[in-house]
Formats: structure tokens, C-alpha cells, sequence
């Protein structure tokens, strides 16, 4: 299927929230991840988001040019192409860009997409997160308030976040503390400032204890109890029923009742990386302890062609992320919910 418009992905989200289900959002960072993440969702029969970070978009462009514009296009443009091979319809997304990182990412990618869309075309992404978590709540509201100008008229979903994401983000360890939970006067501040649609369709990743990464059982405490909060907090104001469309940061080792819960709770998109890295990475481990002596040219053999070539490791890695994100779907309740 074609790359979502933006009238797909519209309907995408309206079609989870109304049937109680979420997307696995998967971190891709290279045009393997990318085809193992088609691959497992037309396998789940999902519709599905493929997401860039920044790091992911630097390593696109190759490790010695580092430029995120050029990386995050080439991928989207590829994408384009062999989505289009696939019987599932997917979203492109660009994941975490705080502040400083904003000029040399999302807005100039904006400026793309408002280009395309003032030629008739679709944007290059269907959706952009601003991550003002490290800024006071009024300024991050404040650049919110000008990205969703733009990304309305580039017929753009824009992600927002308040609260913080624990763990690594971005290289960057945070601490565990009561920032990790977002509050119902944060929420009523972000519907008071970006409205609730009206303004420019956006998603919110309101924060519930969530972390990047995965860590023993015991150190994340999951209290999807907040969004409910939040959630009723808001409708309570605006006589609406969960006002907003929810994001899952940090998916990677979350319990399938935490999943399910915050599904209840109004979550259409849950971000999975490190677990989808994990199942990417397993089996390339297995090949190269099996195979020591032919991947190795050791004590001057000439080691064995055919397993050294990336692709004999590499479609093994593929086969095994796209089982992973097999499981996020079931888990999330896509699977078998693809649009025909
Ligand atoms: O939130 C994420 C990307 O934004 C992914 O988090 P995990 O790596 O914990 O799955
Ligand atoms: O921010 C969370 C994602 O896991 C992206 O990670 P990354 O910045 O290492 O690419
Ligand atoms: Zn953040
Ligand atoms: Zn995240």
C-alpha cells in the first residue's frame, strides 16, 4: 500500500481509539529495520508508524556527514517505495527533537512538506514530535503553539510531550523522579494552549512513569492510572471523552496489563525500540559465534564468502525483529486490523 495519506492516517487514529487498540511506533534506523518493521507488520496484518530519531536520522545520512535532513528524507523517499510492496498502510513519523536540535530537524522537514503540499502532494511525514520536556512547561507549550500552526497547513500530525521520559534518550540518562508522571493541570494547560483539534491535530505523550529502555523487574513503576487522570480531567472541562490521543514512550519490556490498561485509557501509538534492537541484533550474534571460523579469516584462511555477506546474517536479523513487532501488535490489539 502507498505511504498514509494524511487523510489515512487520520483515520488510522480514529479507527484505534474507537476500537480500543494502539500502533506499535518502531524505531528504524536503517533500510533493514525499515523493511523488517513492513515485514512484521503485513505479518500481523497491521496497519502500522515507522519512526526516525534524531540519532536514527544522523546515522541515515552516513556516520561521517551526520546530517539529519538529508537522512530522515532518504528514508522517507525509500520508504515510499517499498511500502508501496507491502499490503499494509504505514505512517512515518519523526520521534524526539528538543529544542536545539529543532532547526536542523523538524522545521526544515516541515518546510519540505509544506513545499509538497503546496504542489499538490502529501507531506514527506505524516507526523512530527516536539519534545519540550526539558523546557519549562510554558515554553515548551509556546513552540507547540507555533509548530502546530505549521503542521496544520503541511496536513501534519504533530506529537507533543509533558512530562518527562526516563532512561536514555538521546544519550542523555535521566533520573527516576516525580517528573516522570505528568499532572491534570499540565494536561488542562496543553488543551488550553493547543486546543483539542481545532487548532491543528495533535498527539500527546503524557508521561506515566515511563523509561527508555529495559531494566530488571521493579526499577519502572507504570502508573497508566495518570492518563486516566488526565483524560478525565480534560473531558470533565470540555465535555469531551478522552480528549486526547495518547502516546506509550518507552514500550520496550512493558507488561501486556500496563499495555492493555493504557489502551483503555485513550493510547493509539506506543513506541517500541529497544526490544525491536534486541530482536534485530540476536540473531547476528548466533550467526557469528556459529559461523567464528568463516566470518573470521583466522590464521590466514580465507574465511567463507557466504557467511560474511551481510545478507546471510541480515535476513535472519530481519526475520526476527518482524516476529517482535508480530508480538507488539497482538499486544497493542492491531493485528488483523489493517485497512483494505
Ligand atoms: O519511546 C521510545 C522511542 O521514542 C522507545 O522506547 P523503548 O526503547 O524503551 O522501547
Ligand atoms: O528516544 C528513544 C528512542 O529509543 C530513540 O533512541 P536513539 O536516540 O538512541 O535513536
Ligand atoms: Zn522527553
Ligand atoms: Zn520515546
Amino acid at each position: 500500500m502507498p505511504i498514509a495519506t494524511p487523510e489515512v492516517y487520520a483515520e488510522m487514529l480514529d479507527r484505534a481509539k474507537a476500537g480500543g487498540f494502539a500502533y506499535p511506533a518502531i524505531n528504524v534506523t536503517s533500510s533493514q529495520t525499515l523493511n523488517a518493521a513492513l515485514r512484521g507488520f503485513a505479518e500481523a496484518e497491521s496497519d502500522g508508524i515507522v519512526q526516525v530519531s534524531t540519532g536514527g536520522a544522523d546515522f541515515l545520512s552516513g556516520t561521517t556527514v551526520k546530517n539529519m535532513v538529508s537522512g530522515s528524507v532518504a528514508l522517507a523517499e525509500y520508504a515510499r517505495v517499498v511500502a508501496a510492496n507491502y499490503p499494509v498502510t504505514i505512517a512515518l513519523h519523526t520521534d524526539h527533537c528538543p529544542k536545539d536540535k529543532l532547526d536542523g530537524f523538524v522545521r526544515p522537514l516541515l518546510d519540505i512538506s509544506l513545499e509538497r503540499v503546496a504542489r499538490g502532494e502529501d507531506p514527506l511525514f505524516q507526523s512530527h514530535m516536539w519534545d519540550g520536556s526539558a523546557v519549562p512547561l510554558e515554553e515548551n507549550l509556546d513552540i507547540a503553539r507555533e509548530l502546530i500552526e505549521k503542521t496544520a497547513r503541511a496536513k501534519i500530525v504533530l506529537e507533543v510531550e509533558i512530562g518527562v521520559v526516563g532512561g536514555e534518550e538521546d544519550g542523555v540518562v535521566g533520573e527516576i523522579n516525580e517528573k516522570l508522571y505528568t499532572t491534570p493541570e499540565d494536561a488542562l494547560a496543553t488543551a488550553e494552549a493547543l486546543g483539542l483539534g481545532e487548532r491543528g491535530r495533535y498527539m500527546l505523550a503524557a508521561t506515566f512513569g515511563n523509561v527508555h529502555g529495559v531494566y530488571k523487574p521493579g526499577h519502572v513503576k507504570l502508573r497508566p492510572g495518570v492518563l486516566k487522570e488526565i483524560q478525565d480531567a480534560v473531558g470533565a472541562k470540555y465535555g469531551k471523552e478522552k480528549p486526547f490521543d495518547l502516546v506509550f514512550h518507552g514500550g520496550s519490556g512493558s507488561l501486556l496489563e500496563e499495555i492493555h490498561e493504557s489502551i483503555a485509557y485513550g493510547v493509539v501509538k506506543m513506541n517500541i525500540d529497544t526490544d525491536t534492537q534486541y530482536a534485530f541484533t540476536r540473531p547476528i550474534v548466533d550467526h557469528m559465534f556459529r559461523n567464528y571460523d568463516g566470518v573470521l579469516k583466522v590464521d590466514g584462511d580465507v574465511g567463507n564468502k557466504k557467511v560474511y555477506d551481510p545478507r546471510s546474517y541480515g535476513k535472519a536479523a530481519e526475520t526476527s525483529m518482524a516476529a517482535r513487532i508480530v508480538e507488539a501488535a497482538q499486544n497493542l490489539k492491531s493485528a488483523g486490523t489493517k485497512i483494505s
